[in-house]
């Protein structure tokens, strides 16, 4: 299991990673970050969840937060509102906003995001590939009751932080993406695979995202290298974040059973589900999906290692299968 794909969401991916990175401190890491959760504010491109892997992995995350910079100021934000330049509700700080303002200054310069996401990373030095999954511009749109009897589409960020994930989602759709191309080196870190694992991230938001990039189902598919996951779902709740809510708006239940039948046997061949869901995999099983109960709650890096050797191990016995 020396080359190994990931595909990654923002808090619970780059959790696992670290944990991957304890578990198989030898192997080569690609990582292909999702970029539908991305948002353009104050002439700033902002890609959340490849900044929260580049800084977890970096050592420069807002531990108890999950996202952000440690030790952060809202200098910068404090004045824009004083000019009463918002939105308020996103809460970018000052070091943070250095990033954003060096990716943005770059993209201007002509460089895709992936080549400036590789020179971000030049600082942070993640130990892994870290690979937007595109370098075409995708953007995950919420569609919501508008309050007057009608629906409109909000930005992923605007129902994720503004309404908190509150109301109702009806539909999500990842804008851009059906005309999108994997970014540069995206299928062939796939094809070169020994093992894709999807990791502990959002199955419609987030993996879904990126598995709605043209190329991406048909490459991982295709690779002939065990596919595994570790669900989201335990208890039948999130562990964090709106799971449930845009699981609702595909038609998928909130279980860690239906989020694997979800994916199907067709891209997955191995699921982990937490101890607590270990009922369901009796279920998983049936459908054509190897699958094992282990504990999947990341309270630490021990913890997310043990998650990592866990889906390394799931990989070697389908293989071996
Ligand atoms: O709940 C919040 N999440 C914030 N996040 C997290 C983000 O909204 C989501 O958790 C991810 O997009 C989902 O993966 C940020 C992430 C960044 O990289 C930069 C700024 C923010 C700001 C917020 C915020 O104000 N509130």
């Amino acid at each position: 299991m020396r080359r190994i794909v990931v595909l990654s969401g923002g808090i619970g991916g780059a959790r696992f990673l670290r944990g991957l990175k304890r578990a198989a401190p030898d192997a080569d890491i690609t990582v292909i970050g999702n970029t539908g959760d991305d948002i353009h504010l104050f002439g700033l491109k902002v890609c959340p969840d490849l900044d929260t892997v580049m800084y977890t992995l970096g050592g420069g995350i807002h531990e108890a937060q999950g996202w952000g910079r440690a030790d952060e100021t809202f200098t910068v934000k404090e004045e824009l509102a004083a000019y009463g330049v918002g939105p308020e509700w996103f809460g970018l700080g000052d070091r943070d906003f250095a990033t954003h303002i060096v990716r943005t200054q770059m993209l201007e310069a002509g460089y895709p995001l992936s080549a400036v996401t590789e020179a971000l990373c030049q600082r942070w030095q993640p130990g892994v590939r870290l690979l937007p999954m595109t370098d075409d511009r995708v953007e995950t749109h919420v569609l919501i009751d508008d309050g007057v009897g009608g629906r409109k589409a909000v930005h992923f960020q605007e129902y994720w932080v503004r309404l908190r994930a509150a109301v109702a989602a009806h539909a999500v759709v990842p804008v851009g993406a059906d005309q999108a191309k994997p970014a540069p080196g995206v299928l062939q870190a796939v094809e070169a695979a020994d093992v894709i694992v999807f990791p502990p991230s959002n199955p419609v938001v987030s993996v879904g995202t990126i598995l709605a990039v043209p190329g991406m189902r048909e490459g991982i598919a295709s690779a002939g290298v065990p596919v595994v996951g570790l669900s989201p779902i335990v208890g039948d709740a999130p562990v964090r974040g709106m799971a449930d809510k845009v699981l609702a708006a595909v038609g998928v239940e909130a279980t860690a059973a239906a989020v694997a039948q979800h994916y199907g046997s067709g891209l997955l061949d191995g699921w982990l589900v937490d101890t607590v869901d270990a009922h369901a995999v009796k279920a998983v099983e049936d459908d054509g999906i190897r699958c094992r109960a282990v504990p999947l709650m990341m309270t630490d890096l021990d913890a997310a290692a043990a998650m990592a050797t866990a889906a390394l191990e799931l990989a070697g016995e389908v293989t071996a299968a």
